[in-house]
Formats: structure tokens, sequence, C-alpha cells
């Protein structure tokens, strides 16, 4: 092997020691440029791309490379149909076993290719000099702002949800940047797109819309190898993954391994809406097979085409992958469990809670994020949290995570005790009320919500029965508010405060249409997914969002930014509080619960403030010293997608 140029060796991050395992190699490269290579036999390129990862940081400057491999080279003289067949393309036949040479290089025609550091036709004349692009684009040099409002008309000219979603995902393919400024100026607009409902479909469809992966897929074929795979990520600095087994994808159930829009999803909020580096996030899907008959008869389905294993079988899989991710980046990774069902996500998080830096969504983040909405309507319809009676329909993950949060907040307010508080609050599950006698027959996170009732089997029959003054849909079960039962909250209720989490729009317990009309315009409503302001009586109703993207994106920044090393329910209760106090009298008024999404960068910055505080406070911060103002320090952690000037 022998290397031209002196990039590599000046620079300590670049691992070119390592470099001279391989002996097949002969290199050149070209100063002021860095390379990176991939080649599966060598393991090379593990260590070369952490360094042009390192190098664009330190000179600020895309890469390029040449590469030379003696062996390809004898491809070259036979006679093929390209004038200098270097790489053996044509000469290679199906049989013929070829190498998979990929020069990813960050200069020239691929750094056009490269989305982390392609700036399309906002490349200076100085850029398309020095980095040998001059030619590659046509003449005009435009900025970033005439960027967005050229791909925002594209996008307004898409009639369908899931080419807008589509031609979103192209754009984070060519030109991560750009997708993120879109993305973040134009968050009320773009949210339904990359996130509930249209991701919903996406999952749905995604084997027939999926052109490169996005994520890392772990499968049962994988057992013993999860480590290696995590080395093939691109990224080394990893601070977030989202993973799901994709069993609950939002109301949609089964859809095994096309779950993978869900954490992908979730991960492009963590940084529009958190201010996370897109490189520092992982999206992970764990394919242990599906049960959805419909998927695995789907001939573009992209998993594994088995029933899902469960018991021992799963338990060791995602053992393995939580101790491949401790040891690949360290216990300060966050793992976000999203979208498991909930025989797997309870003990999930209670098993993982004791060694790993996890968080599940879906149950914590879910309860801060209507606590919040409740501490806002609470000053709507007067009272503190224990004056009022909460129904749930739906006693899974969502339901009971909620309820639980309810309780310690009634608890830590009043100062009586957990198991009482939380007898102000009531599940009916698909099977009615839940009730002292189904006390056996009970999940394990069902039990501490069976009081003593005689059994109820409908959920109108609770309303009568128990009276709530708050009835929350997390049920998954879509049109389940009926008119029947909007009218008994409404009878029972000057303010009916009736939230309908389920997600996508099409398991909504009832639309924000419904609620308003069937209660006269006195309910106080918001939905997991949005829906567009209602006219009614002449008024215009305009409902929030109860969705846990308040929630995940601040609560994750202020995990990061303190060095937290375990999620504690006090940091939930923080995060709803944080949220709350950003409703103002204006939103109120308006009779809206949450704030709109349009200022989300600063609300998040004031939940990680809050969330670090509570780090700080309970000794779980390992990130010292604890810089003076959190929120301002928050705001300046945060991944900004501007571009950058290329020297
Ligand atoms: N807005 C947000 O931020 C969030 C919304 N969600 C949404 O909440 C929904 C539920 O999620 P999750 O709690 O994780 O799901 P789970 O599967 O854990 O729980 C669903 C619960 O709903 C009950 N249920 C289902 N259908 C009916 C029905 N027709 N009548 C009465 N009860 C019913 C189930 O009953 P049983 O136990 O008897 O089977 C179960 O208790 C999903 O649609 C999800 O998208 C979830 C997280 C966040
Ligand atoms: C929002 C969310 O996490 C869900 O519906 O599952
Ligand atoms: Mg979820």
């Amino acid at each position: 092997m022998s290397l031209k140029g002196s990039l590599f060796m000046n620079n300590p991050l670049s691992g070119i020691s390592r470099m001279t395992q391989s002996q097949s190699l002969r290199v050149s490269v070209h100063p002021p440029m860095v390379v990176a290579m991939m080649n599966p036999n060598t393991r090379l390129e593990r260590n070369v791309s952490v360094s042009v990862d390192s190098a664009v940081k330190e000179v600020n400057a895309p890469m390029a490379v040449e590469i030379v491999d003696p062996k390809l080279k004898q491809h070259s003289t036979a006679v093929g149909g390209g004038v200098e067949d270097v790489y053996g393309e044509d000469t290679a036949t199906e049989e013929q076993f070829d190498t998979p040479w990929s020069v990813s290089v960050a200069s020239g025609y691929s750094l056009l290719r490269n989305p982390h550091h392609n700036k399309g036709l906002a490349f200076t004349e100085k850029e398309r000099d020095a980095h040998y692009i001059r030619g590659l684009l046509p003449p005009v040099v435009v900025n970033q702002d005439l960027q967005v409002k050229k791909m925002m008309a594209n996008i307004r000219e898409y009639v369908i949800p899931l080419q807008k979603y589509q031609a979103m995902m192209d754009l984070q393919e060519r030109n991560e940047r750009l997708f993120y400024k879109l993305l973040i100026d134009n968050v009320e607009e773009l949210l339904p797109i990359v996130y509930t409902p249209t991701v919903g479909e996406a999952c749905q469809k995604y084997g027939s819309i999926f052109k490169r992966p996005q994520g890392l897929f772990i499968s049962l074929k994988d057992k013993g190898k999860i480590l290696e795979i995590l080395k093939n990520w691109p990224e080394k600095n990893i601070q977030v993954i989202v993973v799901t087994d994709g069993e609950r994808i939002l109301g949609l159930g089964d859809l095994g391994c096309q779950g993978m829009g869900i954490p992908v999803g979730k991960l492009s909020l963590y940084t529009a809406l958190g201010g996370i580096r897109p490189s520092a996030c992982l999206p992970v899907t764990i394919d242990v097979g599906t049960n959805n008959e419909k998927m695995l008869n789907d001939e573009f389905y992209i998993g594994l085409r088995q029933k899902r294993a469960n018991g021992q079988e799963y338990a060791e899989l995602m053992n393995e992958f939580m101790s491949a991710v401790k040891q690949n980046y360290g216990e300060k990774v966050l793992v976000q469990f999203e979208d498991f069902a909930n025989h797997n996500a309870f003990d999930l998080l209670a098993k993982y809670s004791a060694t790993h830096l996890v968080f599940n969504d879906d149950i914590q983040g879910t309860a801060s994020v209507v606590l919040a909405g409740l501490i806002s309507a609470l000053k709507l319809v007067g009272g503190s949290l224990t004056d009022h009676r909460f129904l749930f329909l739906g006693a899974g993950e969502a339901g009971t995570g909620i309820a639980e949060l309810i309780a310690l907040e009634i608890s830590k307010q009043t100062q009586i005790p957990l198991e009482d508080a939380r007898k102000k609050v009531w599940l009916v599950d698909s099977k009615g009320l839940i009730v002292r006698s189904r006390l056996d027959s009970l999940q394990h996170f069902k039990k501490p919500w069976a009081h003593e009732h005689e059994p109820v089997g409908s959920l109108l029959d609770a309303i009568k029965a128990i009276r709530p003054t708050v009835l929350i849909g997390s049920s998954g079960a879509g049109q389940t508010f009926t008119k029947d039962v909007v009218e008994a909250m409404s009878c029972l209720n000057e303010k009916p405060v009736i939230l309908a989490l389920s997600n996508p729009t099409s398991q909504s317990e009832c639309t924000a249409e419904q609620a308003y009309i069937w209660s006269q315009g006195r309910a106080i409503f918001a939905s997991g997914s949005p829906f567009a302001p209602v006219e009614y009586n002449g008024k215009i109703f305009v409902s929030g969002q109860s969705n846990n993207a308040y929630i995940f994106p601040g609560l994750g920044l202020g995990l990061i930014i303190s060095g937290a090393i375990h999620v504690h329910d006090d940091m939930l209760l923080a995060a709803s509080e944080a949220l709350a106090e950003q409703v103002t009298q204006e939103h109120l008024d308006n009779g809206l619960i949450y704030p709109p999404f349009t200022n989300i960068r600063k609300i998040s910055a004031h939940i990680a403030a809050k969330v670090a505080t509570k780090a700080y406070e309970l000794g779980l911060a390992s990130r010292l010293p604890k810089p003076e103002n959190l929120v301002a320090y928050a705001e300046s952690c945060m991944y900004s997608p501007d571009y950058r000037n290329y020297r």
C-alpha cells in the first residue's frame, strides 16, 4: 500500500494506522482532500469513514480520493464495453464475482450525491471551483431560501399526501440540510406528511415505496452479529436510537419490518423539533417476523416472511441488541422504544431501565404530553386535577401510562397516597370497565386500575356510571366516541374535555368536527393526529394536537445536554409543566390546550432545560459543571439546517 499526500497522516482521528492492515490497496490522496472507501473484505471503511466525518468537521471541506486496486486493475485490461473498464463493470457477469468497490468522495460528482454535504444549486462559484463541481451544475447560483420556496411549491403541487411524503424522503436522501430547513420553517404544514397521519400509510406501503434504507434492519437472521451490524452504520457518534419491532404501528397494528417508517419519522422530529444532529440519530427496526397475513402475502413485503418469534428467542435478540448498543455507543446513548405491542413494551422498559438510558415514547412520552394538555385545560374548566374524574377508552401503553402520570401528579399535589390518587382514574378496555372482579384475568399493567365497582360493558354505560369530566381515547379504534358518547359527556359537563389520541386519523376516536358539533361547541378537544379548524355556528374552532411529538424531542435534548444516565418520572412531570407553561391566554381563549407547533424549537429548549434541571437535582446528570442558563445552553446546542460555507 502506498499513500500520497499527508492529510491522513496529520489527522489524529483518521485511524490511518489501521489501514496498514490492508496490503492490497494503493491509495493516492490529493491534498486538500480526504477519502472514504468501502471495501467489505478489508473492513477498512470503518476507520476511514470516521476520518472523513472528522475531517469534514475540522476543515469544513468536502473530500476526494483516487483508489486503485491491483486486482481490479487487471480487469481494466480485459475488453469491455467501456473505454477503460477500470472497475471491471463491463466484464463482470452474474457467474463471475466482482468486488463492490464504492468510492464515497465528498467532492466533484460525489459531493452532489452526498446528502450531508450537498447544497445543490446553492454551491457558490468559489465552491464549484474548489470542489470540482464546475460544469456539473447549471450556471445559476441560488440561496437556500429560494430552494425552500421552490421545494415547497413542488410539494404543494402534489394532491396525494403519500406523494408529498415520498418527495420529502427523496429530499432527505438528496440534500439533508434543505430537508430540515423545509421541515423547520414549515412545521405545521409538513408534520402531517413526515409524521402522523401520512407516515402510517407510508408504513403500510413501505415495501412498494422503499428506495433506500434509512436505518438499520436487524432480523432474527442476524443473531450473533448485531454488534457487527451496528458497525456497518456509517455514523459512529450516535446519541439517540429509536427502535421498533413493528408490532403496534400507530393504531394500524402489526406492520412487521415496514414499521421502519416510524423510527425514521420520529428521528426526523428529534432533529427538526429538538435540534439533535441528524448524524447522531439512528433508526432501528428489529424484525422477528409478523403475524399480519396481508404483509406475509404481499410480494413487495420487505421483512422476514414468518410468524413473529416470541418468548426466549425474542428476548435473546432484544438482549443482544441492547448489549451491542451499550458496547458500541456507551451508556449515555438514549434508546427510545417505539410502537412495540404492550405484551413486550412494559417488560422491555422495566428490564432495561436498570441498565440503559431508555424511554418508552408510547407509555411515557404520551403520558407527559397529555398531562400538559390537562394542566392547560384546567385553566378553562376550573379546579385542580384532584377535582376531576378521568375515564379512558383503551387500557394499554398509552392509556395506563397516562393514567399513572395523572395519579402521580395528583399524589404529589395533594400528598395523598398514589393508590388513592389512582381511584380518580377509570379505564375501559375491549371487555368493558376495568373493575375489581376482573382482577385475576387482567394483564399486570391494568391491575392497579381495577377499582371496586360492578361490571360495566360499554363506554356509554361507563360514562353514565363514572360521570367523568375528562374522556381520553387511547384505544386505536376509530369512531368509538359516538354521538351518544359525546352527548353524554356534554350532558354531564359544561365544558367536557375530550381527547381522541389514537393515530392515524382513520383511528381517531372521533373527528374534531364531530366533537364540536355533538357537544354544541362546548368540548375542549385535542387529537393525536391533526384536524383542520372547524366552523360551527359562525365560530371557528381550532383543536390542539395531543401528540408525544411535543415531548420526546425536548426531553431527549434535555437528557443529552445534562448527560443524564436514567429517565425519571419527575423528568416527565417537568416536561409536562414546561409544555403547559408555553400555552398563553390567547391560545386558551381560542380553546387551544397546546401551543402551536410553529414555535416548537423554543418549546423544546424550555422542555430540555426543565428536564436537565431535574436531572441535576436528582443527581442523575453527568455533564458538569451545570450550565448557568439551561434554556440558552439548550438553544445553543441545537442543530441548524443552514448551509455551511466550504473552504
Ligand atoms: N397521541 C399520541 O401521542 C399517541 C397516541 N397513541 C395511540 O393510541 C392508540 C393505542 O396505543 P397503545 O396504548 O400503545 O395500544 P395498546 O394496544 O397497548 O392498547 C390498546 C387498548 O385499547 C383497547 N381497545 C382496543 N379496541 C377497543 C375497543 N373497540 N373498545 C374498547 N377498548 C379497545 C385494548 O383493549 P384490550 O386490552 O382488552 O385488548 C387496549 O387496552 C394507538 O392508536 C396509538 O396510535 C399512542 C401513543 C401516543
Ligand atoms: C404518536 C405515537 O407515538 C403513536 O401513535 O404511537
Ligand atoms: Mg408511538
